[in-house]
């Protein structure tokens, strides 16, 4: 856990050995401890050089310890930070790869430090609902006085001779706690414009508003009573519903990368295709984002569309965003597809057209070829019957903008090889997005969540709702947007048109259909009207809210919206009815959990986590939260099904709220911790 050597005779190197990251586990730690006391009681070592393996430092504590009390064995990290600073000898810290968190603050215990021109160091503990929280490249830490010096050659021999090089000098200028943080003028004013800034954007996250609290304790207190606020701030934090939120969003995003399907197959008893080339087909805004990505993947990408103008449109802007970087080249013919290793089909969501495709695309690639689909809801299995080799067919389903988002969900169809869905994967890691592999229903997870989520928002309009107070509410909660501004952001008319081909809105609605009525369930045209009056949202200038023009951002209540609803009340004998938040928080969101337990329970998804996942990092569910799985169980199962009984009842006609089996049959075995969940599932498979 920390291997002890000496070198050129006098300078003892300690090298934490803890793979992947050095995180400081119990062990490690004891490790550390007992190596700086040998360092310190041998009388032939006159310095100490304190490095990581595998080219790693330390990427902190080890997250998989906190709340587990049996780990809290051993001396705490802040000891061993004390022995280190007070050591008589020099401690030289060598940084390589990260150092980051509890790593950095070791490195910070050291007396000096060395970092490779590649490494990072931050203090990213925000993102686990801790404080504090950035990183840095070495050179700008070099700037920050974090690093003494960079170099680009060996880390540790640099290290090593630096060591030598400081026997004997004086070190109480070199231990942290005597260096008094740098004054700052008007430091009230700027910790407020700080605070106010944090608070807005943290959108009721905790643990960046304490972060500035700890800050301003090191900036303004002596240095032992900054370690106490800190101290005390941590522990408000460690066992907080956010911070174990946070870590548990911390492995989710990672349990993608273990995947599994029904068949059994899983991520590693499956080889991956190579993928070294590839086409993308249909260069809308998908498709550019699309072609960004995998460029930026270091494909060689040819960016297909048929449409002239729209090719040279999408040629100016992904060249644009890649900087002119990235191996890209251009064709309106679908031939330029034939030689390529993956075809990523990004065309109009239409069934015919993406057939037609597919039929064409299996004819023109060579064998081999992986077909995937950016399809946000469409029959996986459908496409691939129109191929020669359905087994190589899956989705792809990025997020918009697609270069950016992190989630891609990896669909699998009954046919589809585990090699292609290997392939996919490993493709969206290269990527550097979130993976997860889902099975194939209308919606996948997310697209599938959603649905429930925008009619339950709809229902409370109807209801008396104003889209402010509905959004407000979920920003409340952590959203970036609520779910009104965010349909106003992707447009209302991307509903309106799946909709329109689920024949529940436009030419195809049988007559005498009831408005508020489709297969006898409640139904809300709210969205078809708005969009039947040229109301898309951004795009059109007006949507939920007013714009100042076509594509304006800024959101502003419309009138016409209040009078719009306030006759389509009377129209269907609707009497609005006060709505506090807590009902539309519980509404909103319990519908999401309950879709997301029925998708567990069908085997479309493997895990709570990836649900999580997926509604971390392709729908803006807040980090802090969990996820939506998550977040059930710290409200309590029971409560989330006594609060879906109490709502069904309310509304005998909306099927999304009535409770799923698998939250019964979970609250009726005594609501199980989260990671055991799956053994309740139907058909459920091992992740072990
Ligand atoms: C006292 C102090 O005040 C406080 C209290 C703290 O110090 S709190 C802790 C502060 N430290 C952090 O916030 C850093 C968190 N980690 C990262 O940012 C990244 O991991 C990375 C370090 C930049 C490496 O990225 P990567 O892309 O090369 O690999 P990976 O796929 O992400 O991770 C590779 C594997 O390592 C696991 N892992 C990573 N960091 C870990 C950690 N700190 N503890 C435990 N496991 C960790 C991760 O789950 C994965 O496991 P598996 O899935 O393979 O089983």
């Amino acid at each position: 856990m920390a291997q002890y050597t000496t070198v050129n005779g006098s300078v003892a190197l300690i090298t934490i050995q803890n793979p992947p990251v050095n995180a400081l586990r119990a062990a490690v730690r004891e490790g550390l401890f007992n190596a700086i006391q040998k360092a310190s009681s041998d009388p032939l070592v006159r310095s100490v050089v304190l490095s990581g393996q595998n080219g790693t430092f330390c990427g902190g504590a080890d997250i998989k310890e906190f709340g587990n009390v049996s780990s809290m064995s051993g001396p705490l990290l802040v000891e061993v930070f004390a022995l280190m600073e007070t050591s008589m000898k020099p401690v030289v810290a060598a940084i390589e790869g990260f150092a980051l968190g509890g790593g950095l603050e070791l490195a910070l215990a050291c007396h000096y430090r060395i970092g490779h021109s590649k490494a990072r160091v931050g203090l990213p503990e925000v993102n686990l609902g801790l404080f504090p929280g950035r990183q840095v490249i070495a050179g700008e830490a070099l700037k920050l006085g974090l690093l003494d010096r960079v170099t680009d050659h060996n880390t540790v021999d640099t290290a090593l001779a630096f060591a030598k090089s400081v026997e004997g000098k004086p070190l109480d200028n070199r231990r942290l706690g005597n260096r008094p943080c740098p004054p700052l003028e008007n430091m009230d004013a700027f910790f407020e414009e700080a605070m106010k800034r944090v608070r807005s954007r943290a959108r009721g996250a905790s643990a960046p508003v304490v972060c500035v609290q700890a800050v301003r304790g090191a900036a303004t207190l002596p240095f032992h009573k900054g370690m106490e606020l800190e101290k005390v701030l941590l522990g408000t934090l460690f066992n907080s519903g956010q911070a174990q939120a946070s870590q548990y969003c911390f492995f989710a995003e990672r349990a993608g990368a273990r995947w599994s399907m029904p068949s059994g197959a899983r991520w590693d008893t499956c080889r991956a295709l190579s993928i070294s080339t590839a086409a993308v087909i249909g260069l809308g805004t998908m498709g550019r984002g699309i072609t960004v990505a995998l460029a930026r993947a270091g494909l060689s990408v040819v960016a297909v569309e048929t449409q002239e103008h729209q090719l040279a449109e999408a040629q100016r802007v992904v060249s644009h965003m890649l900087k002119g970087g990235g191996q890209v080249s251009y064709s309106s013919d679908l031939q330029a597809a034939a030689e390529v290793d993956l075809v990523v089909e990004a065309v109009f969501e239409d069934m015919a057209l993406k057939e037609k495709l597919f039929k064409l695309l299996s004819s023109i690639c060579k064998p081999g070829t992986l077909l995937a689909t950016n399809t946000s809801t469409l029959d996986i299995d459908r496409l691939a019957s129109c191929t020669r080799d359905p087994q190589l067919v899956v989705g792809m389903h990025f997020f918009a903008p697609a270069h950016m988002m992190r989630l891609l969900e990896v669909v699998y169809g009954p046919r589809s090889s585990p090699e292609a869905v290997a392939t996919a994967m490993q493709l969206g890691k290269r990527m550097g997005k979130v993976s997860v592999a889902v099975g194939n229903c209308p919606g996948f997870v997310g697209n599938r969540m959603l649905k429930p989520y925008l009619e339950q928002a709809y229902f409370l309009l109807e209801e008396g709702a104003t889209p402010e107070l509905v959004d407000a509410a979920l920003e409340e909660f952590g959203f970036p947007m609520g779910v009104f501004r965010m349909t106003d952001l992707s447009g209302l008319d991307v509903g309106w048109r799946i909709r329109k081909e689920e024949g529940l809105t436009g030419p195809d609605v049988p007559a005498g259909q009831p408005t508020r009525s489709r297969h006898g369930h409640r139904y809300s045209p709210l969205g078809d009207l708005m969009c039947e009056r040229g109301r898309y949202g951004q795009k059109s200038g007006r949507g939920w809210y007013l714009y100042d023009k076509p594509g304006g951002r800024v959101a502003r209540s419309d009138p016409w919206l209040r009078n719009f609803l306030e006759e389509y009340r009377v129209r269907n004998a609707l009497v609005a009815r006060p709505i506090h938040r807590q009902e539309v928080l519980e509404r909103c969101l319990y519908a999401i959990i309950n879709e997301g337990f029925r998708i567990l329970d069908d085997g479309i998804a493997a895990s709570p986590q990836n649900i999580d996942a997926i509604y971390v990092f392709g729908y803006g569910w807040p980090k802090h939260r969990g996820g939506p799985m998550f977040y059930a169980g710290q409200v309590g199962l029971a409560r989330v099904l006594e609060g879906l009984e109490r709502y069904h009842l309310a509304h005998p006609d909306v099927p999304h709220l009535e409770p799923s089996s698998l939250l019964r049959r979970l609250v009726a075995s005594g609501s199980p911790p989260i990671h055991k969940w799956n053994q309740m599932v139907k058909g459920h498979r091992s992740q072990l």
